[in-house]
């Protein structure tokens, strides 16, 4: 069967995608000169000519000033609504989307400007596109834990939004353990919990993502290989691992795709997916990370299909609506196969 068609066709989710991580040069500009934000570039080129990273704290940096740009309500709708049209023609037909609201409420954007506008862009995308969503908000790991809970309370008004509070930003130095009680309290009032781990921190902080913040997915999880005993147990409770190899690629965490874990994930039987995590700066939305890894590693035609169904498997979706999907894609596989 034809790799690239099953690619373009499979339906899937997507699990890892920081919708500010979606903002394309050209929206950045064109929205710094609609909310007059200075920003140290003047065109398409300059602005692709920085993403250059060694590490995740270099991209951070950059991340964090191109957000600067995200003021009004509807930036954040024109930011989501250019994401969702896009992965509509990668066949993505449901997406749990991170935000990270205390990056902008600390440049005075309240959490209802930002909120408002993801949420009637993925209201919308539900109607026109038929992609359905969660969101996802995360506590930012650089700060303390105490700073984290504005956040979580702003997000106790509005859980008919939010299904999920993650932890992002700045791993090294960070461990999940730093916002045990943060998490709990979520946990408390309702949230699910899935935080980054692994993916420059060691397998360590793994261990305590699963056992302190009582995770449901990792996010990354690529330094689980560093220890087999956790690998065992992460396949065995079938943990999902939400995979974003451009991203590894583009941060130096790996030296060139060929050495990406994926297959090995698959190989041990975890419940790996594949994801792009902040597609404009790492050069590719999520098809494009499948071809690409399916390129360097040599996945199978088996492999992407597993893929795809373990992007719904992991996902937050009810039974009902899992099983749907699983069907549209034994369909497809079908069509495919004539
Ligand atoms: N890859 C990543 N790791 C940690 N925090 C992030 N925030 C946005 N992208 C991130
Ligand atoms: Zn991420």
């Amino acid at each position: 069967m034809d790799i690239e068609k099953l690619i373009d066709q499979l339906p899937k989710t997507e699990l890892h995608l920081h919708i500010e991580g979606t903002l394309e040069p050209k929206m950045m500009l064109d929205l710094a000169k609609r909310n007059k934000v200075t920003l140290p570039y003047e065109t398409v080129d300059q602005v692709a000519a920085a993403y250059q990273f060694n590490n995740l704290q270099d991209f951070l940096d950059v991340y964090y000033q191109g957000m600067s740009v995200l003021i009004e309500e509807r930036d954040f709708y024109d930011l989501t609504w250019a994401y969702l049209e896009k992965v509509h023609g990668d066949a993505v037909r449901h997406v749990e989307i991170f935000f990270d609201p205390q990056a902008h409420m600390e440049r005075g954007v309240s959490f209802e400007t930002v909120l408002g506008g993801i949420t009637s862009a993925l209201a919308e995308a539900h109607r026109q596109l038929e992609i359905s969503s969660k969101l996802i908000m995360c506590f930012l790991r650089h700060l303390p834990e105490e700073a984290g809970y504005e956040a979580l309370e702003c997000a106790c008004k509005h859980k008919e939004h939010i299904y999920a509070v993650g932890l992002d930003s700045s791993e090294a130095g960070r461990p999940p353990e730093l916002f045990s009680r943060l998490f709990a309290s979520a946990r408390d009032h309702g949230f699910k919990t899935v935080a980054h781990a692994g993916e420059e921190g060691p397998a360590a902080y793994i261990k305590t993502a699963l056992d302190d913040l009582r995770v449901s997915r990792v996010d990354h999880g690529n330094r689980a290989f560093e220890d087999p005993a956790l690998i065992a147990r992460l396949a065995q409770q079938q943990t999902p691992m939400t995979m974003c190899p451009l991203s590894n690629l583009r941060l130096k965490g790996i030296s060139d795709l060929t050495k990406h874990p994926i297959k090995r994930a698959l190989d041990a039987g975890l419940l790996a997916t594949v994801n792009s995590d902040d597609p404009s700066y790492f050069g590719g939305y999520i098809n494009d990370n499948y071809r690409a890894v399916a390129k360097a590693v040599g996945l199978t035609a088996a492999d992407i299909i597993k893929l795809s169904k373990n992007s719904v498997i992991a996902s937050f979706l009810p039974d009902g609506q899992k099983q749907n999907l699983l069907d549209a894609i034994d369909t497809q596989v079908s069509t495919l196969a004539k």
